[in-house]
């Protein structure tokens, strides 16, 4: 049996460029991991895949660990099955990444239990058909996308940083954050290159707050509500608060893990729903464990 954890991911930085010939914006944006993950299950089993999840709501059919496996079967031809169970962890349609990373665990994990040997780059390439954050959530750390969102390159890591996730009830589809954005204007930003400069330098606190989200006008133009969540969170102290993604899930970064613990009662006094976790130097962890596919109740 394979435990895997797969962490979410928070956006320090993310820029629109334009559209692109299929579809999808060109990008600019600084992922990072945090350590907020999902929990993973893997055992051999025979007959195909069998998916049991429990903790936040996501939907099992079409889920995208088992789209994961599925291509995994698909472009290896490999024949077996197996058990997965998934504790979600992470809040859905948040902007956090959540889907993607159970995609790279599942990637990761039946790699190793199926031994199909497949190379890094091979996930990688197979993820991105899934979802583009996908080869992000593989790889892990602090990493520049650019294209889609999928062509990476490692930066350096911050220090492990506070990072209190405030998020509404409500979750935001991708596809119509994105659409959305296409029907206004939107004076050009970099933040995803200052934010890369600043890195490169070793200037880590000017790296997070020279952050930016050109996403976040359009967010925040329908949900007044998390523009002022937004100024909430600096007055609080943040070193920055933004949206992570297509949102709605704002994080603030503070100097320590309790100093974003002290201030979530406030927050989740409002009514927010409230994670405190850290920033994180890996994405997905792979963990042997006993072998108890006969507990598995499919
Ligand atoms: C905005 C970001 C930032 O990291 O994350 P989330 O807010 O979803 O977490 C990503 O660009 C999303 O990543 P992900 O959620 O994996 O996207 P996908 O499933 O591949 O795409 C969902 C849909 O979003 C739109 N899309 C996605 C990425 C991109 N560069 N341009 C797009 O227009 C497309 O309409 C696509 O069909
Ligand atoms: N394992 C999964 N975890 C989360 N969402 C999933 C999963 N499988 C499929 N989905 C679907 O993917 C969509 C995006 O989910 P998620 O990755 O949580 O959001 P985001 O792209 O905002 O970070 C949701 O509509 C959800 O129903």
């Amino acid at each position: 049996m394979l435990l895997a954890l797969a962490r979410a991911k928070i956006n320090l930085a993310l820029e629109v460029r334009g559209r692109r010939p299929d579809g999808y914006h060109e990008i600019v944006t600084v992922l990072q991991s945090i350590e907020l993950a999902d929990v993973l299950t893997f055992a051999p089993a025979e007959g195909g895949l069998f998916l049991e999840v429990s903790g936040e709501p996501v939907p099992k059919a079409n889920n995208l660990v088992l789209r994961a496996a599925e291509c995994l079967r698909q472009a290896t031809g490999y024949r077996g099955g197996a058990f997965i169970r998934l504790q979600k962890n992470i809040p859905v349609a948040a902007g956090l990444g959540g889907g993607s990373a159970d995609a790279a665990a599942t990637l990761v994990a039946l790699n190793r239990l199926w031994r199909l040997g497949c190379p890094e780059e091979f996930l990688e390439r197979l993820g991105a058909e899934i979802g583009v954050d996908i080869p992000f959530c593989l790889r892990g750390g602090t990493a520049l996308g650019r294209g889609r969102g999928d062509e990476l390159t490692s930066l350096p890591s911050l220090p492990a940083l506070g990072v209190l996730l405030v998020k509404p009830f409500y979750g935001l589809a991708t596809a119509a954050v994105y659409q959305e954005f296409d029907l206004h204007l939107h004076p050009p930003r970099y933040p995803a290159e200052e934010v890369t400069h600043w890195l490169y330098k070793g200037e880590w606190r000017l790296a997070v707050k020279s952050g930016g989200n050109m996403l976040e006008e359009v967010v925040f133009r329908r949900h007044p509500e998390l523009r002022r969540l937004k100024e909430e969170l600096l007055v609080a102290g943040a070193f920055y608060a933004g949206l992570s993604g297509t949102g709605p899930t704002l994080f603030a970064l503070f100097p320590s893990w309790e100093e974003a613990l002290d201030k979530a009662p406030v927050f989740a006094a409002q009514g927010w729903r409230v994670w405190v976790t850290t920033t994180a130097r890996r994405g997905i962890r792979l963990f042997r464990g006993e072998n108890d596919a006969a507990t598995f109740t499919g």
